[in-house]
């Protein structure tokens, strides 16, 4: 066997990786990265590229430690920015590949180029499209794509039922070399976009986010060597701090970390420490996260609504800069564009007061997720906005009440004085929650969200 092409996309790892794993290996290897240059430009109708500076830089972090991995295994890596199947189908056709290998991504512009690439591939160049990164794999499913249960609980009974997640892989020792004469290295990040080369994260978040497999290992080493995993389903609903949730989330976006990987790591924790409630609820999100990506690959290009996305009106430019009044909102939307990430407790918030308070459309709050979160993915972005929105699969919407949500999980008002310093010259307690009512000459009631409507405990993963 000739060259192979490894393409590269939300799978930047070497173990669990079956990109990777070959029964003969090619003569030849080559691993390429290609960014879209479309992410680098804003969707019609938002202001801003699709890929914000925070998960740039983690992006390329990523790269380069995937490169230094590769290196040590007699390979290399080639990044590219430009059209994906313009790039791909121009390398293989000029380093004669007889394969190009890609994961099977839920998205619907991923899905629409890898079908491109087919088209664009000379004739006997196989494109090989394999499942990696979840729980699952299409085959393992108790059901067929087609037949995907409308909602997570019934899916979840399915799948327990009677299910054994394969375990992961591990890396490879070695890998074959690279084809003579090909281009490899990667452009050095502020060339690409100078924002991101500059990003930094604001010190109120509490942790920093370091792209890479190794990282992300020792995130997850972290987590359950320290034995927050034992805490987390008390913890999980926390909004400060590195430990109240595994915030693995950013490693699992960009396939710096398989889910079985951490799926076999709690196993490995369960079997010394015991398994508890918390232990298994780790799974039981990550089991989430396996639902989310099924259903987009059902849902296709419905996933996103209809794709032209509504002008910015003022309501949504409030609450996008964190002007909305409601300080529970405000701190979240401040820590989300400081940061580039937020609590699940406060993306819901965030979401349900958008859409359920301000009559926002869902898609635009999708949309500025994207752009701002370091561990945005297509299928558990889109999936969980429209969840809260009640559009698609789940006609229910879950409106949550603000001001009772931020009591319950900010009662000191720590949270939003840390992201509204304003806030911390009045006392503690629910002052800083209803400002408006201790010192109408400062603040001004808020644009909505003080009717007492909505979920109290939280719809879904409650507490
Ligand atoms: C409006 C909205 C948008 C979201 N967008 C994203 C996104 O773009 N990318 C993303 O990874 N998650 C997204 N989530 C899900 C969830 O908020 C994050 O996965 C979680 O907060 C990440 O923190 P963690 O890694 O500490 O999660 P933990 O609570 O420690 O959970 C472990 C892992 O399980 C998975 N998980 C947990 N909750 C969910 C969920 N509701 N849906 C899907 N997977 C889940 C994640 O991979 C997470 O890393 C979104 C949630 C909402 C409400």
């Amino acid at each position: 066997m000739g060259v192979t092409l490894a393409w590269l996309r939300h799978d930047l790892r070497l173990a669990d990786n079956p990109l990777f794993r070959f029964e003969r290996p090619p003569e030849q290897l080559l691993c390429v990265y290609v960014l879209d240059r479309d992410w680098l430009s804003p969707p019609p109708g938002l202001g801003l590229p699709r890929i914000g500076p925070a998960r740039l830089r983690f992006l390329w972090q990523s790269l380069i430690a995937l490169r230094g991995e590769l290196l040590r295994r007699g390979s290399d890596l080639l990044v590219r920015v430009g059209d994906p199947v313009e790039v791909v189908a121009g390398l293989a056709e000029r380093h004669g590949a007889s394969e190009v290998r890609v994961r099977r991504d839920a998205g619907w512009d991923e899905t629409q180029q890898t079908l491109r690439l087919g088209e664009a591939l000379g004739e006997g160049v196989r494109l090989w499209q394999i499942d990696g990164g979840m729980l699952l794999d299409e085959a393992s499913l108790p059901m067929p794509l087609a037949s995907l249960p409308p909602g997570f609980s019934s899916f979840r009974r399915r799948v327990e039922r009677d299910w054994a997640v394969p375990a992961a892989c591990q890396a490879p020792v070695t890998l074959p070399p690279w084809p003579d004469g090909a281009p490899r290295g990667l452009p050095p990040l502020a060339r690409v976009c100078d924002g991101a080369a500059r990003w930094r994260p604001d010190a109120r978040g509490a942790f920093s986010f370091a792209g890479g497999e190794e990282a992300g290992l020792a995130r997850l080493e972290h987590y359950l060597a320290s034995g927050a995993v034992a805490r987390y389903k008390q913890t999980r609903n926390g909004l400060s701090g590195p430990d109240f949730s595994t915030r693995l989330s950013p490693w699992l976006a960009h396939g710096c970390l398989s889910a079985r990987q951490v799926h076999d790591a709690v196993q490995a924790w369960e079997a010394r420490h015991g398994a508890n409630e918390s232990s298994y609820w780790v799974i039981f999100e990550l089991l989430w996260r396996d639902y989310f990506h099924w259903a987009a690959r059902q849902e296709g290009a419905a996933l996103f609504g209809p794709r032209r996305l509504p002008p910015e009106a003022a309501a949504f430019l409030a609450w996008r800069e964190g002007r909305t009044g409601m300080p529970f909102i405000d701190a979240a939307m401040g820590e989300l564009a400081a940061t580039g990430w937020l609590s699940n407790r406060a993306r819901q918030n965030v979401a349900s007061y958008l859409v359920h308070e301000l009559g926002g459309d869902w898609r635009l709050g999708a949309a500025w997720f994207e752009h701002a979160l370091i561990d945005f993915d297509t299928a558990s972005n889109w999936g969980n906005w429209r969840y809260i929105a009640g559009v698609g699969r789940s006609a229910q919407m879950h409106r949550f009440d603000v001001l009772w949500q931020a009591e319950r999980y900010d009662p000191e008002g720590a949270y939003v004085a840390r992201w509204q310093p304003e806030l911390a010259e009045l006392p503690g307690g629910r002052a800083r929650q209803r400002p408006w009512t201790v010192a109408p000459e400062r603040f001004a009631p808020p644009l909505a969200g003080t009717s007492g409507q909505g979920a109290r405990a939280g719809a879904r993963q409650g507490g």
